[in-house]
């Protein structure tokens, strides 16, 4: 990866994965690897190319124009994370500076005094105040710096969090339909890295600002002493300066051809520890596979790594070269004026310390810039998802909701997932939902019962038609509300690597957490003698990876699910296939239970495939290809002889047709 210095997450990931052959030094090809993954060379657009061609567009005076906005948007960031700690940053690196240009010509004056006529006692003695006076200024300058390393330490982590907080806030904050926008999932995958640049961004400004107040420091004095030796400092520079700008260039041009192919690396290298993989791996003997194609991804990055080697060995000899002429020139030049009359002697040592010291500076700022300028590209997406993620988010207010509605109305709903699909997933949906009893949604896979539960928690907009809560439509009202209204265990409910204690109560965090709550909603869902088989009950950690931390079956995640439901309290309970992982007689008191809350008072949605289950539903709606197909009591599908009836004596039969006999 184009870092300059250092060795960042980027450029470990180029250094660890790698790249394929080449077809000519600028133009790689993509590994077997990597075509396995993706499917084809470099076609999965990564995000990166938003500033793909930003850096390879840098050069010296870009970089120069670009700085104060570099450094403009560095300090807004400190700014913003600790206003005291960037002021002393600022005011001891100023200092600093200052302090350079004085030691420079308290230099020239000691010079001057040891190197004029007389004794060499008297010589001396003469210079004692000068060297004071220099070495006050080193000592203010140590404890400038000292400052500064302390106040940028400071700022650093804090920059860091500040811009880590606002991004996973914000990350949070947006529409369902957001995090599943393949567009929107790829800034925020670029963005993560942002917050690290932002904090990378602080001590390479500080560096660019310390090397420009020294390099004018040095400049200045310079001029002073001979208006001819600022161009022998620039021409003694530009050297490594191209270097370093040419093998940035380089490494960023490379990162970005092989990013896909470090991902890839990744990918496999976690898919050859993961636990979920890990049966499968053995089972099926996928190991060596997998180590194949690792290794020679892993060969294609070591040759990346040896053509830029190659590169900057290249380009480090050319630039050497180069120096080197230019060293002999500015030589020859002080040589010449010294010869010709033209300058003291003192004022020409003084002029070798301006120009190394000058074109040390020089050096560090040509890097700290190449860095800063490299780091900006990165949060400069984080910005931009600040901007997207604002514009997606969950809006605040609206209209209040009835605390308790009697019936919530989809009124020809239809929605359509994004992207393509030969039909949309709820094509114009009259129904009822009324509140107190239980609603079963019932329907072939993909008929859209799990969307229209979404739509119903306010996690989609319909694209037509509105969702009534008494009359109040559910686009316009407080998201917040709405959401504080529902409990919802959906089919693939989080499994979170918390306490068990924590994986119920979750279902409220906003509230303090209540024991008495907690056992009740434990009991509602026959969840106690899951917790009581756990080694520490409610406190025993469900993450497996974890030392002392356990794993539960299908069945008991279910039900430890339905208890956080049950802790929620919400008005609407929908349960989506809540006994899908559950035993016979475990479904069976589920069922039970769920009967128990609707009698309480509660509303429950519920989908299932179970349709002995169904039965005991207020109220059936059965869904087609996204339509309404039917709706009624259970007795009076059954009676109707269509999809329902259908579907039930399909299930019924299972059980009484005899199985054939083998042979
Ligand atoms: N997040 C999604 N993005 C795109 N399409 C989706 C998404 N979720 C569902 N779909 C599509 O929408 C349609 C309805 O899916 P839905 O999950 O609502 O069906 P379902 O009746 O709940 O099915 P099942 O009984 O299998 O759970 C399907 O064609 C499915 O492919």
């Amino acid at each position: 990866m184009a870092k300059s210095q250092g060795s960042g997450r980027r450029g470990k990931a180029l250094r660890s994965d790698g790249r394929g052959k080449r077809r000519g030094e600028d133009t790689p090809e993509v590994s077997e690897s990597e075509q396995l993954l993706f499917g084809g060379p470099l076609r999965y657009d990564m995000g990166w190319s938003q500033h793909q061609n930003a850096f390879l567009e840098l050069n010296v005076r870009a970089m120069v124009t670009r700085l104060p906005a570099l450094l403009g948007s560095s300090f807004r960031l400190a700014w913003q994370a600790d206003r005291r700690a960037a002021r002393i940053v600022l005011a001891a690196e100023a200092g600093r500076g200052a302090a350079q240009a004085v030691s420079l010509l308290a230099m020239n004056s000691v010079l001057g005094r040891l190197i004029s006529g007389g004794a060499i006692g008297d010589r001396l003695r003469g210079a004692v105040p000068v060297l004071t006076t220099l070495a006050a200024v080193t000592l203010f300058s140590a404890l400038l710096r000292a400052a500064s390393t302390y106040a940028t330490g400071r700022l650093e982590p804090k920059v860091e969090r500040v811009a880590t907080e606002r991004y996973l806030e914000r990350a949070a904050a947006v529409e369902l339909s957001a995090i599943e926008d393949h567009a929107f999932h790829k800034l925020l995958d670029t963005a993560q890295y942002g917050a690290g640049s932002a904090r990378r961004m602080i001590s390479y400004a500080t560096r660019a600002v310390n090397a420009l107040i020294s390099l004018v420091a040095a400049a200045g004095v310079l001029t002073v002493l001979h208006p001819a030796l600022l161009p022998l400092l620039v021409t003694m520079t530009l050297p490594s300066a191209w270097s370093a700008l040419t093998n940035a260039r380089r490494r960023y041009e490379s990162w970005h051809t092989w990013v896909q192919h470090a991902r890839a690396g990744q990918l496999i290298s976690g898919l050859l520890t993961e636990p979920a993989a890990a049966p499968e791996i053995r089972v099926h003997g996928v190991g060596p596979f997998l180590l194949r194609h690792f290794r020679a991804m892993a060969e294609t990055a070591e040759g990346e790594q040896a053509r830029l080697a190659r590169l900057a060995a290249r380009t480090g000899l050319i630039a050497g070269a180069w120096t080197g002429l230019a060293t002999v020139a500015t030589y020859a030049t002080l040589g010449g004026l010294l010869l010709g009359g033209a300058m003291a002697l003192s004022v020409a040592g003084t002029a070798v310390i301006a120009i190394r010291t000058g074109s040390s500076s020089l050096d560090n700022m040509v890097l700290a810039v190449n860095s800063l300028h490299e780091e900006a590209l990165f949060v400069g997406d984080l910005q931009k998802l600040y901007v997207e993620a604002a514009q997606r988010a969950i809006p605040v207010g609206g209209a209040p909701l009835p605390e308790d509605p009697r019936e919530i109305r989809f009124e020809n709903v239809t929605f359509s997932y994004p992207g393509e699909s030969a039909r949309p997933a709820l094509d114009d949906v009259t129904l009822t939902l009324p509140l107190g009893r239980i609603v079963a949604l019932v329907g072939e896979n993909g008929s859209g019962k799990t969307t229209l539960v979404k739509l119903l928690a306010g996690l989609y907009k319909p694209d037509g038609g509105r969702i009534l809560w008494d009359g109040v439509d559910a686009a316009t009202a407080d998201r917040h509300q709405l959401a504080e209204r529902v409990a919802m265990l959906a089919q693939d409910f989080k499994r979170w690597p918390f306490t068990a204690r924590v994986n119920v109560a979750v279902g409220r965090s906003s509230a303090p957490l209540t024991e008495e709550r907690l056992a009740e909603s434990l009991t509602e869902a026959g969840a106690e003698e899951v917790v009581e088989d756990l080694p520490r009950g409610l406190d025993t950690l469900l993450a497996r990876n974890f030392s002392g931390g356990h794993e539960l079956s299908g069945g008991q995640w279910q039900r430890l699910g339905i208890a956080r439901a049950a802790y929620r309290r919400g008005r609407i309970l929908v349960v989506d296939e809540p006994t899908a992982a559950l035993d016979a007689r475990a479904e069976l008191e589920v069922f039970e239970k769920i009967r128990a809350l609707a009698s309480a008072g509660q509303t429950v949605v519920l989908i299932t495939h179970r349709l002995a289950s169904v039965r005991h539903a207020d109220l059936v709606h059965v869904l087609e290809q996204g339509r309404l197909a039917e709706s009624g009591t259970p007795e009076e599908l059954l009676a109707s002889g269509g999809i329902y009836a259908e579907l039930y004596s399909l299930q019924a039969e299972q059980f009484t047709t005899p199985v054939p006999k083998a042979g």
